[in-house]
């Protein structure tokens, strides 16, 4: 069965819990699958803490201690603490929800700090090991629809990579991680992007957490990569909803192995090169930002990125709005 399925039954279950002590023990077994990796663990903690208000002390729920400083080494980084918002994590996306207003990118290293980073490393980089030759994995495929190619359009379209979409259930930290990514990092985002929205729409700009069914991409440039050309990541308001992309980099790359995104906010009058770093995440306007992967180094080793899309209505840019 998976997660998401899981999920839905001990949903259904909570929903016709016949007595209080019926209900806190539904949810004791639904937090243990959750450490367990058997269901998504921002669900698992919605209902904890629903349920702990509903009993308001009543009776006691499992004992849970979310506390990142009890993490010591990347063995005792769980799934469960990966999900898990921090203030220090929540202060880092608020900056960049606030950058990305003012130029249309933002950067953010150290995103969620050792021994975490190196458990997200060992995870994706044994998932990459395992499966990439596997069905998991497909060629990355241009977009059918037009892309705002710059500089000379002859040049071949390329895109060199190859992909594999995290459904947020996959073994290990792997599918912590694409939870993560869609549901930790964009709790700050939204409430920073709703509040320092000044458009005329009293809509927050990007949608709520519970309304992503989309899965983060992982994406593979072998040694010799061709890289991928430059582009824009929303094809059209009518036909992408893609508001914000956030890629992130779990292993650092010197700049003479290559693959370095290099972002274009002024479009040609600011070019930002960007060698991948470890614990890095680069965020952007998918409908502003034009940005391109360079070739990657014959001997240099696989590159490895993570990206997610949060959708929702095109931001405003103040730095762009003057171009
Ligand atoms: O891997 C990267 O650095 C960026 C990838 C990208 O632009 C994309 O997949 O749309
Ligand atoms: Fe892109």
């Amino acid at each position: 069965m998976s997660a998401g399925a899981l999920a839905t039954a001990f949903g259904y279950e909570l929903e016709r819990a016949r007595s209080a002590e019926h209900l806190a023990a539904i949810t004791n077994v639904k937090v243990r699958a959750a450490e367990k990796g058997l269901v998504p663990y921002h669900s698992a903690r919605e209902s904890y803490a629903r349920v702990r208000e509903l009993l308001d002390g009543s009776i006691e729920l499992r004992h849970l201690d979310f506390s990142a400083n009890r993490i010591e080494d990347a063995k005792s980084a769980t799934p469960w603490t990966l999900t898990h918002n921090t203030p220090a994590l929540d202060a880092k996306l608020v900056a960049a929800a606030i950058e990305v207003r003012r130029t249309g990118y933002a950067i953010v290293d150290g995103l969620v700090g050792e021994p975490m980073a190196s458990a997200i490393r060992h995870a994706l980089a044994n998932f990459v090991d395992e499966d990439e030759d596997a069905r998991t994995f497909s060629k990355g495929e241009l977009d059918q629809s037009e892309r705002r190619i710059l500089g000379d359009a002859t040049v071949d379209k390329i895109r060199d990579d190859t992909i594999a979409w995290l459904k947020g259930d996959e073994r290990d930290m792997v599918g912590a991680f694409a939870q993560f990514l869609r549901v930790t990092v964009l709790r700050p985002l939204f409430s920073a992007f709703a509040t320092t929205s000044h458009g005329l729409s009293s809509a927050p700009p990007l949608a709520p957490v519970d309304s992503y069914v989309s899965n983060a991409m992982l994406s593979v440039y072998a040694p010799g990569a061709r890289g991928f050309v430059s582009h824009v990541d929303n094809c059209g308001p009518d036909i992408d909803p893609r508001a914000l992309s956030v890629v992130y980099y779990p292993i650092s790359s010197t700049p003479e192995e290559g693959g370095a995104m290099v972002l274009f906010p002024g479009h040609e009058t600011k070019e930002v090169r960007l060698t991948p770093t470890r614990d890095r995440l680069v965020l952007f306007a998918s409908a502003r930002v034009p940005h391109a992967v360079e070739p990657r180094a014959r001997d240099a080793s696989r590159r490895i990125a993570a990206s997610f899309w949060f959708v929702g209505q095109p931001l405003a840019v103040m730095a762009a709005a003057e171009t």
